[in-house]
């Protein structure tokens, strides 16, 4: 089970303007927390903060529970599969590896090409993917990183529902135990996959996290279950309010 993870931030600006206020957050560990809101209130600058793609301000902490420090140990999946056109799915799966010079491990990359569902394909080009597929070799490739932080951007937005249904299914599975941090628009997204329900709404002195109930049932939930089409609505109402 990887470890919970706590987030201490102060005013967080971008541009001059406070884009996230200061927050103490407790991702807990192994499970699933999704993050909502409407679009610029800064979920995806929360997201860049926790991967180091933008500079943490003086006073912020990013501390995983079992002490062990954060760096190398987030894996990333984002909107767009930033799939490598010129290399094959099983090269694509293997990217790490091979972009941090280590030795790639073809058998683990086929068993989770396989555990998405696209064995046989190993040799495909991405051009030769359906999007969904594309997507699926995505959620492969963050896999093969064996993380125990995982944050997903709106990893399945470009994607037809059904196929989205799908994937979530399938990535709810393949994540178990891992601490995931889902910063996703669909509340339907949220309330199967999510043990944690995160919104945030503007505010004078930067976005603000307001924790949402859940319905009692554990992810993966059902769509139908009418408890979370009961949640959807009051999750798209609150939503409403927020943006
Ligand atoms: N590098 C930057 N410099 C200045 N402003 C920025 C920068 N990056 C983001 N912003 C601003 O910070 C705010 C939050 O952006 P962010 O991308 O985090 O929002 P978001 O909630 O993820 O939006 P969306 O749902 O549309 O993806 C926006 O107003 C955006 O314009």
């Amino acid at each position: 089970m990887a470890p919970a993870l706590s987030v201490s931030l102060p005013v967080i600006r971008l541009g001059g303007r406070p884009v996230l206020g200061a927050c103490e957050l407790r991702f807990s560990g192994g499970e699933v927390t999704a993050l909502l809101g409407p679009s610029g209130v800064g979920k995806s600058t929360l997201l860049r903060l926790l991967a180091g793609l933008l500079p943490l301000p003086p006073g912020a902490s990013l501390m995983p529970e079992d002490g062990a420090p954060l760096v190398r140990r987030i894996a990333w999946m984002g909107q767009q599969d930033l799939l490598m056109p010129w290399l094959d799915l099983r090269g694509n799966v293997m990217l790490g590896a091979r972009l941090r010079g280590e030795p790639p491990d073809p058998a683990r990359a086929d068993a989770l090409i396989a555990a998405v569902g696209l064995a046989g394909r190993e040799k495909a080009r991405p051009a030769e993917l359906s999007g969904g597929m594309r997507q699926r070799a995505a959620l492969a490739r963050t896999l093969m990183e064996d993380r125990p932080f995982v944050l997903m951007d709106e990893p399945f937005s470009a994607v037809d529902a059904p196929t989205r249904h799908r994937l979530q299914g399938l990535a709810a599975g393949l994540l178990a135990g891992r601490t995931v941090l889902l910063v996703t628009h669909d509340p339907l997204e949220a309330l199967r996959m999510a043990h944690r329900i995160l919104v945030l709404r503007p505010g004078p002195a930067g976005a603000v996290a307001e924790e949402l109930p859940l319905p009692a049932s554990p992810p993966l939930r059902a769509a139908t279950d009418p408890e979370v089409l009961a949640a959807q609505a009051a999750l798209l109402d609150r939503l409403a309010e927020a943006a």
